[in-house]
């Protein structure tokens, strides 16, 4: 089984990095993935880069250059929902993008023809999630993932989104990595950990928390592989 391990930041993929020590780098398409093996699971671990064009591009390759059979994100998010705090682990059930607007036409926000409106998460995989976190006793909420090309830190726009897209966190790469894994047919989940709450102090918050946060998504993913 090859499985990817993708984030944004190199803050998100660092912990993993150290966890699994041994790993080679390869540079390819503008962006370095390092393989590594664990428990018979062969890992491609990369950051795409902030935002939906670095994610998709990183997640083509993974699936169509690296052959990885499985993908998950692994990384921070602003909160939407008032029950996430700083810390607080959220999978996406399903995710959306928040800055897609084609409404002149009478399509819903986030809505693009041929496309699906809410990209549903691989199921197996949230299941995985979702056992990991009873076991080891921590909280996981299962909720909505808004995607945009905005860092968002102004509550007035976060509660469009809520409203909008009934989201419980947003960040600015899932959706598009659930686009190419969608499309291409290969199971996905995405995972993250809040880091802020996407209001006016969302870049203060952001910077004293990315660390800590994606190193608590980060642990968890790994938790996840000793049960795929
Ligand atoms: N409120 C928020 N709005 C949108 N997304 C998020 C996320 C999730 N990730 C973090 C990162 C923020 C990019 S800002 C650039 C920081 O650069 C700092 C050094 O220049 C991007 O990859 C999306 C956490 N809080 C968010």
């Amino acid at each position: 089984m090859k499985i990817a391990i993708l984030g944004a930041m190199v803050e998100e993929i660092t912990p993993l990095l150290s966890f699994f020590g041994n790993h080679h780098k390869v540079s390819y398409a503008g962006n370095d993935y390092y393989e590594a093996h664990y428990k018979g699971i062969d890992l491609v671990i990369a950051y795409s880069k902030i935002g939906k064009v670095n994610a998709a591009l990183t997640a083509s390759a993974l699936l169509m250059h690296f052959g990885c059979e499985k993908l998950i994100f692994s990384g921070v998010a602003g909160a939407v929902s008032p029950e996430l705090k700083i810390g607080d682990l959220v999978i996406a059930s399903s995710l959306c993008q928040h800055d897609v607007d084609i409404t002149a036409f009478g399509h819903p926000f986030g809505f693009i023809p041929e496309s699906k409106h809410f990209i549903p998460s691989d199921e197996r995989l949230n299941g995985v999630a979702k056992g990991v976190a009873q076991s080891k006793g921590i909280a996981l909420k299962e909720g909505i993932i808004a995607t945009g090309d905005q860092f968002i830190a102004d509550s007035l726009k976060k509660e469009w989104i809520r409203k909008t897209f009934n989201a419980d966190a947003l960040e600015m790469e899932g959706a598009s990595v659930a686009v190419v894994c969608d499309t291409l047919g290969v199971p996905f989940c995405v995972l993250r950990a809040i880091s802020d709450a996407a209001d006016m102090e969302a870049g203060f918050s952001f910077d004293e928390f990315l660390v800590s946060s994606a190193k608590v998504s980060a642990e968890f993913v790994i938790g996840m592989l000793d049960r795929l």
